[in-house]
């Protein structure tokens, strides 16, 4: 019952529709209550010779306007309290989506994929159900059940009415019993599924790995434990429901006895008649389906709290990143790093500490390292993924990180981040993603710059092609490229690409970079790269490792240098060196191979 009142919000708002809906529900009740007292009179007057066919017709007439009303109202009650409990689903879904959307990026790392989608299926439509069947089976328990028993005490005999109740209270303790373990059975199903859930996610979407891997034995095997798991709990559910209906039986059971004992006896001894018997038992046989409303009440409040309780942990979850500011201010100027010792959070080991240095507006600042050295890491606490101190120890132009609203700071940079991802529509839409209204031309620039126009023409449905799952396969590099448009058109005050070049060969990283310095001038570049030729021509490189500087200077001012980065370049070119001469031999080979 607690969920109805942690409902009330929602109660409240939709009052007019739920006041209406019961209102219609208890006059079918009212309506319910006739055919069993015309079936009594009908039996009296065939009993008592008393019956004409006038009354007969007119009972007749009446039972059918019954049939026609409660026909017509149920519909209406219906629409009345099912259509909240779908508004409810809406909102709900719509809060949560908002949530998911609104939250840091660390929000997702602490959370599995499946378990999220779990809360905005299986979960809302638990809750869904609670404000829909929910109110109905208690509504209707209550009322149908409520003017039953009324109407027996009155219309029959209250003594005989008060006998049949006997067995009812054992049945709410059993049956508030079996909600308990209900509720408790609920919340490990519901857990089970979302760990489920997680694992097709995960196993789809690492489909390629599992089978490079041979794996896809062990990833069934692993399926089929967490799908067992699903089915165990979901069948002691099952048990402990299957409980409510033999004993609801069974205690209509001993109250019909009890009404035929009795009852006989009283006609007998005249104090009702054979008709009023007949009346009694048949509103005794009414009493099913309230008392069974009732347990199914218990179920579906159960699964409903269950549900909502797991909804509000994620709503009440607080954004990583404190978002209220009171300026309105654009962030503009240089950024300035400023990090004595960064820690991600929940996790002890130091991964960046005395980072000092700054971007000068407009210029291209470089950023490379061993694997791990923490070029992503400072990225990510320039973009405030993170509500750290660093939030104060990073300026753009003169205001720490923590001054600026969240999306405005946001909105200066355009970011590729490493694991690069496509949305399952066109490539346009894929490019134009900031804005899918910007004309064809914008679009064909920025592809232009980022080296991708010619290979999106060859697709087959050029711009229109399709990405994804049921679409067109990218190369690593072409994805790069495309996710490289989709920040240029923006053109924003800074563009940042995290090791975004990694997966194009040398001569195309080359024309990107060339590009960019035409069509960036003026505005700020980050670029992190493990191969240095990303890097050379940025007006400042700095080399990390072990998360802070060991270098920092110009390409010229580091090779000079003659320190890690001058060794990696120089390893880098002769590689590169070595790659393109093997190259020409492969091709003179096949131009042998052609000719001969
Ligand atoms: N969310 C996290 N929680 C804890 N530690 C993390 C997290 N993300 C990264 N790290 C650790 O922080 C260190 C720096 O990682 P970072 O991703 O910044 O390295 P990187 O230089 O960008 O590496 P790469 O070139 O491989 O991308 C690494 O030791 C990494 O394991």
């Amino acid at each position: 019952m607690k969920v109805f009142l942690k409902l009330g919000w929602f109660i409240k708002e939709e009052k007019k529709n739920y006041i209406i809906g019961l209102l219609i529900l208890l006059l079918v009740a009212l309506i319910d209550l006739l055919p069993p007292q015309i079936i009594g009179k009908v039996i009296d007057g065939i009993s008592f010779n008393t019956l004409t066919k006038k009354t007969l017709l007119i009972y007749v007439i009446v039972l059918f306007l019954a049939a026609v009303l409660t026909y017509v109202f149920r519909y209406f009650w219906r629409i009345m309290i099912f259509g909240a409990s779908m508004r409810l689903g809406k909102i709900l879904r719509s809060r949560l989506y908002h949530k998911y959307t609104s939250m840091s990026p660390s929000f997702f790392q602490e959370r599995r994929t499946g378990d999220l989608m779990a809360h905005a299926t299986n979960d809302i439509r638990a809750v869904q159900n609670t404000a829909g069947g929910g109110v109905l089976t208690i509504a209707d328990s209550l009322m149908s059940g409520g003017a039953v028993l009324i109407t027996m005490a009155i219309t029959v005999d209250w003594r005989l009415t008060l006998i049949v109740m006997i067995p009812l209270p054992i049945m709410i303790v059993l049956t508030s019993y079996y909600g308990k373990l209900l509720n408790r059975g609920f919340k490990k199903a519901q857990a089970a599924f979302s760990q489920l859930n997680d694992k097709t996610q995960e196993s789809i979407a690492g489909i390629k790995v599992t089978k490079t891997f041979g794996y896809e034995k062990d990833d069934q095997a692993d399926f089929k434990r967490l799908s067992d798991d699903v089915v165990n709990k979901n069948l002691k559910v099952s048990k402990i429901d299957a409980l409510f209906d033999p004993t609801i039986m069974s205690v209509i059971g001993v109250s019909y006895f009890l009404a035929i004992f009795y009852g006989a006896k009283m006609v007998i001894n005249d104090d009702i008649t054979i008709g009023q018997l007949v009346t009694f038992t048949t509103y005794l046989g009414m009493m099913v389906w309230p008392l069974l409303a009732l347990g199914l009440f218990f179920n579906i409040v159960q699964r409903g709290h269950a549900s909502y309780e797991r909804i509000n942990e994620i709503t009440n979850v607080k954004n990583g990143v404190n978002t209220e500011v009171e300026t309105d201010k654009i962030p503009e100027g240089d950024i300035q790093f400023d990090i004595k010792e960064f820690h991600f959070p929940n996790d002890d080991s130091i991964a960046l500490h005395d980072i000092q240095f700054t971007i000068s507006k407009s210029d291209t600042v470089g950023i490379v390292g061993r694997t791990g050295s923490g070029k992503s890491a400072i990225i990510r606490l320039l973009l405030r993924e993170f509500d750290t101190e660093q939030a104060s120890e990073i300026k753009y132009g003169d205001h720490p990180l923590r001054y600026f609203d969240i999306s405005s700071l946001r909105a200066q940079f355009g970011y590729v981040p490493q694991d690069h991802f496509l949305f399952s529509t066109s490539i346009r839409n894929n490019i134009a993603f900031s804005d899918p209204s910007l004309e064809n031309e914008i679009v064909y620039n920025a592809s232009k710059t980022s080296y991708i126009h010619e290979d999106i023409l060859s697709f087959p449905e050029g711009y229109d092609t399709v990405v994804g799952e049921r679409g067109v396969s990218l190369s690593g590099g072409q994805k790069q490229r495309i996710s490289i448009a989709r920040a240029l058109i923006m053109n924003p005050p800074v563009l940042i690409l995290d090791d975004s070049l990694s997966a194009v060969d040398a001569e195309t990283e080359e024309h990107i970079l060339e590009n960019m310095q035409n069509v960036r001038q003026g505005k700020t570049n980050i670029i992190t790269a493990h191969r240095m030729s990303a890097v050379s021509h940025a007006d400042i490189i700095i080399v990390m490792d072990e998360g802070t500087i060991i270098e920092r200077g110009t390409h010229h001012e580091l090779m000079r240098h003659k320190g890690w980065y001058y060794e990696t370049y120089q390893a880098q070119a002769l590689h590169e060196e070595i790659a393109s001469s093997l190259d020409e031999l492969a091709k003179g080979d096949d131009n042998d191979g052609t000719k001969s």
